[in-house]
């Protein structure tokens, strides 16, 4: 019998796909526009990424659009990575002369990090800082208004005041300023999260939309559940099959959903195995984290000096890249309209 140990001799070294996934649909555009004309009247940006994903959750055109404004970095969801990841995100921050700390919405000492940050600037210069106003950044997904809602907690006792939910787009327009805490006056605001309107690398998309940045109708829920168990046999500790309940790890989608989908009833009449109902149900395993905390991008010295050197931070699109990006932005926003007026 196969053991996880030795199945790492059969399985695939690296995964190839060429397509990538665009979502870009218009309350994004809008939501940029909205945060560069508030970005003024904003003393602080919080911008949030997820912890499963340091390097592909950074969203360049954020990036762009915060420029040298203050800025604290959050990475949150901590919960679901492995602890390890603090170290060399900080190693990367500190080299960028960047705060960060790394949060948990779900529990508070970590939201008081958040807290501690915004109080130091507000108590920095109260003159300055009447009202600290702050602005909640980042990609859909990855928890602002859940962590909006914590530090509404923590700072005021008050419960929740932005919409929270599994599903990316959850919250499609700015909020109003929310109170999070009385003194010194701090103020947040939540803003709708944003992808790339062209994600250049089909992998960082890939990515994306497994740690749920992407709606799933958008993706290839296939291609995603491929790539995860490419992932999870490249993890030579995760016994994914004994989680899942199946006799033993496989390098092949296929045989994995076959095994899975009689474990776990999901049978059409006749016997016939239902691939979408057993996708979803291997993929919001993963999302609930019961394969253990994992990292899906490389965070050793090389892989994460290699991002940053090809990366679009790092120079401006090409003619071409831009053209794409503007492309995919208007293909989105058509397939919303016709969506909205029950066309297709
Ligand atoms: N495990 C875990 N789940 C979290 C954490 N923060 C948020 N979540 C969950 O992640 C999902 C998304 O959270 P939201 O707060 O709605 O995310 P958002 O960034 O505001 O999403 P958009 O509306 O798409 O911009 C929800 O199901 C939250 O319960 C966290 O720190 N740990």
């Amino acid at each position: 019998m196969a053991t996880t140990k030795n199945i790492l001799n059969l399985t695939r070294t690296s995964f190839v796909h060429e397509k990538t996934i665009n979502w870009f649909p218009g309350h994004m555009a809008k939501g940029i526009k909205q945060m560069q004309d508030q970005l003024r009247s904003v003393d602080l940006v919080v911008e949030t990424r997820d912890a499963r994903i340091p390097l592909s959750s950074i969203n360049p055109q954020l990036e762009q659009i915060v420029g040298n404004k203050s800025r604290l970095v959050v990475y949150n969801k901590v919960d679901l990575a492995p602890p390890e990841i603090e170290q060399a995100v900080r190693r990367e921050m500190t080299k960028r002369n960047q705060r960060v700390v790394f949060t948990d919405a779900n529990a508070a000492n970590s939201i008081k990090r958040i807290m501690n940050v915004a109080v130091d600037i507000a108590k920095s210069d109260m003159v300055k800082y009447p009202e600290l106003s702050v602005m909640v950044v980042g990609m859909p997904n990855v928890g602002k208004s859940s962590i909006i809602n914590a530090l509404r907690r923590v700072g005021v006792g008050r419960g929740k005041a932005a919409s929270t939910g599994a599903k990316p787009g959850v919250t499609r327009a700015m909020s109003s300023k929310i109170k999070v805490l009385e003194s010194p006056p701090i103020y947040l605001v939540d803003t709708p999260g944003v992808m790339m309107p062209h994600i250049p690398d089909p992998i960082t998309a890939i990515k994306v939309a497994l740690t749920g940045g992407i709606k799933d109708n958008i993706a290839d829920e296939s291609i995603l559940a491929d790539y995860l168990l490419f992932r999870l046999n490249r993890f030579p500790l995760v016994e994914y099959h004994k989680v899942l309940g199946i006799k033993e790890p496989t390098d092949d989608i296929g045989e994995l959903i076959e095994h899975l989908s009689k474990k776990i009833g999901a049978l059409r009449q006749g016997g016939e195995v239902d691939v979408d109902k057993t996708l979803h149900y291997f993929l919001r395993s993963y999302r609930s984290g019961v394969f253990g905390r994992l990292c899906l991008d490389d965070l050793d010295e090389e892989s994460v000096d290699a991002f940053f050197k090809n990366s679009v931070l790092n120079r401006p699109l090409s003619k071409n890249q831009d053209k794409k990006a503007k492309r995919a932005a208007q293909r989105q926003r058509s397939l919303e309209k016709a969506k909205s007026k029950n066309l297709i």
